[in-house]
């Protein structure tokens, strides 16, 4: 038989076979075509030795897409770029990078402790005009894997979870992050309503370029670690999966800073609350509620939102103060600030219950960080450890930050002028803001040498008005103090002249005062 005759032959037999489907398929009664389809594939099994389980982008009636799937593509992604032929590009918004992922109907396959898997990725294109609720142009896609059926336990019971796990922390790694705020209640409702509002996340500040003393940023960066790592810890001691940071301390020392580099390091997004046009603790629940697990939750300028007995207060900024000049659009909506705070009834005992986790305990790790420049004028009761767990004070610029500033604004690990710049440090007090502002080269022609020369003589003029406003307050309290000295005196003299009141018979106890005035205008 030549091979012509045998490709005709094996043609005609496919033909005949697929004749018999097409048959089979318009003829065979409906209800029996299950069971035959139920016997074909027990006989299949028999000879079939592979376990094969699909899982869908899209399920159940509310065609929410799978978080299996999801996890199960980041898993793929992170694996196939160096094992799959084809592959798709995507680009990740964060990184501006280029992510390579199986393509469709492409396959891979996987170890998992010498057991191998295979992957496939598949999609089922809608005929045309066929009406589906799934994005047409999409199609309908899905992952099949396969695996020998000996291995079914550990597929089903290890593999898949491992599979989940890593897929998500791929996804974390890669996901876009956002810096929420929470909206005015009155914008909640109505079609396509949001109660936090989003921008993407791309603060660029790091622990790496926080200026601050290094035992206390590696103090910081490690109770980070040990919380985010901390699930079944937190589990295991009965308490919801969150922790407090207060950051105190006065303007331009990096709390914000701080907040964004935590943000970063953690790979967390951030919810910035204002608690000004929350109108009371139900929406503040309701709010907390709808953030997302491995988040910041942010409340600035505590003091300025709520007192000691509860009750807000506004906020006193330097331009409400100025009352003229305004143009009427600003005048606006400052009166709809103030109508805000009248209306608002965020309690302390509303916030402290958040804080306690019963409101916050949904879903997984939260991270709460009050910042304020007045530590003092806090209710003990707010920052109490377990509510805000870790205090931590911003301060003044010293040495080290320094030295951190001067490698990130300058390059400069070392420079004669150091010594010169740790005094002056040790002597005034300077902000990291302030300190950062003049290390900036302000033209191409500064080099480092000038900056570090502005710095010294900012030092210098800061050290000097110190000074002076030193001395001012120490006149100031040796006039008070004289002034004192001087008080004693005269009640001496009133008390010699009620003396001799008393030996001259002219004033009686208890109505001396008088007596003696009595006394003096007789004298007069
Ligand atoms: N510790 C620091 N490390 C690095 N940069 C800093 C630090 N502190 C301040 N800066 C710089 O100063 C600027 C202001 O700092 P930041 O906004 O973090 O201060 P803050 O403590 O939040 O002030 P405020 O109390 O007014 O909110 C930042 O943009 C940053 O560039
Ligand atoms: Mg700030």
């Amino acid at each position: 038989m030549t091979i012509t005759e045998m490709w005709t032959q094996l043609g005609s037999v496919i033909a005949g076979l697929m004749f018999g489907w097409a048959m089979f398929q318009q003829y065979f009664p409906h209800q029996l075509r299950g069971s035959f389809n139920r016997y074909t594939q027990r006989l299949v099994g028999f000879v079939y030795p592979y376990l094969q389980i699909t899982f869908h982008e899209y399920t159940g009636e509310r065609l929410k897409r799978s978080e299996v799937y999801s996890a199960i593509q980041s898993y793929l992604s992170a694996n196939s770029s160096m094992r799959a032929n084809k592959l798709k590009a995507d680009v990740v918004n964060k990184s501006h990078s280029v992510v390579l992922s199986m393509d469709d109907h492409e396959e891979i396959t996987d170890d998992f402790n010498g057991i191998k898997i295979w992957w496939s990725s598949n999609k089922i294109t809608p005929q045309a005009q066929s009406f589906s609720f799934y994005p047409i142009t999409e199609g309908r896609r899905y992952f099949k894997l396969t695996v020998h059926r000996r291995y079914r336990n550990v597929i089903t019971n290890s593999y898949i979870d491992h599979v989940i796990k890593e897929g998500k922390a791929v996804a974390v790694k890669n996901r876009q992050r956002k810096l929420y705020t929470n909206n005015p209640s009155n914008n909640w409702y109505g079609w396509k309503a949001t109660k936090w509002s989003h921008v993407v996340f791309e603060h660029p500040a790091s622990f790496d370029t926080l200026a601050m003393a290094t035992k206390e940023k590696e103090e910081i960066m490690k109770d980070l670690v040990k919380f985010s790592k901390g699930k079944s810890y937190y589990a295991k001691i009965g308490k919801a999966w969150k922790r407090g940071y207060l950051l105190y301390g006065p303007p331009g020392t990096g709390k914000s800073t701080m907040i964004a580099a935590m943000a970063n390091f953690l790979n967390y997004d951030v919810y910035d609350l204002e608690l000004t046009t929350v109108k009371d603790n139900t929406e503040l629940r309701k709010l907390l509620i709808d953030t997302t697990s491995k988040s910041i939750i942010v409340i600035e300028d505590i003091d300025c939102s709520l007192d000691l007995t509860g009750q807000r207060k506004p906020k006193e900024k330097e331009e409400d103060k100025d009352e003229e000049g305004q143009d009427p659009i600003s005048k606006k909506e400052k009166e709809e600030e103030a109508e805000n705070k009248k209306s608002s009834k965020v309690t302390l005992s509303g916030l402290l219950n958040f804080i306690d986790g019963i409101w916050s305990a949904c879903g997984g790790e939260r991270i709460i960080v009050f910042t304020t420049n007045y530590v003092e004028k806090l209710d003990p009761a707010l920052i109490r450890r377990g509510r805000m767990d870790k205090h931590i004070e911003m301060s003044y610029c010293c040495f080290e930050a320094f030295k951190v500033l001067a490698e990130n604004y300058l390059d400069v690990e070392s420079h004669e002028l150091f010594a010169k710049i740790q005094n002056l440090l040790e002597e005034t007090k300077m902000t990291p803001a302030d300190v950062a502002e003049n290390l900036m080269p302000k033209s191409e022609d500064e080099d480092e040498e000038t900056c570090l020369k502005k710095l010294i003589a900012a030092l210098e003029e800061a050290k000097e008005e110190e000074g002076r406003k030193k001395s001012e307050e120490e006149a100031k309290l040796k006039a008070e103090q004289d002034k004192e000295k001087d008080q004693p005196a005269k009640e001496d003299e009133k008390g010699k002249e009620i003396g001799i009141a008393k030996e001259n018979g002219l004033i009686s106890n208890g109505k001396e005062e008088i007596s003696i005035e009595s006394t003096k205008q007789g004298d007069s």
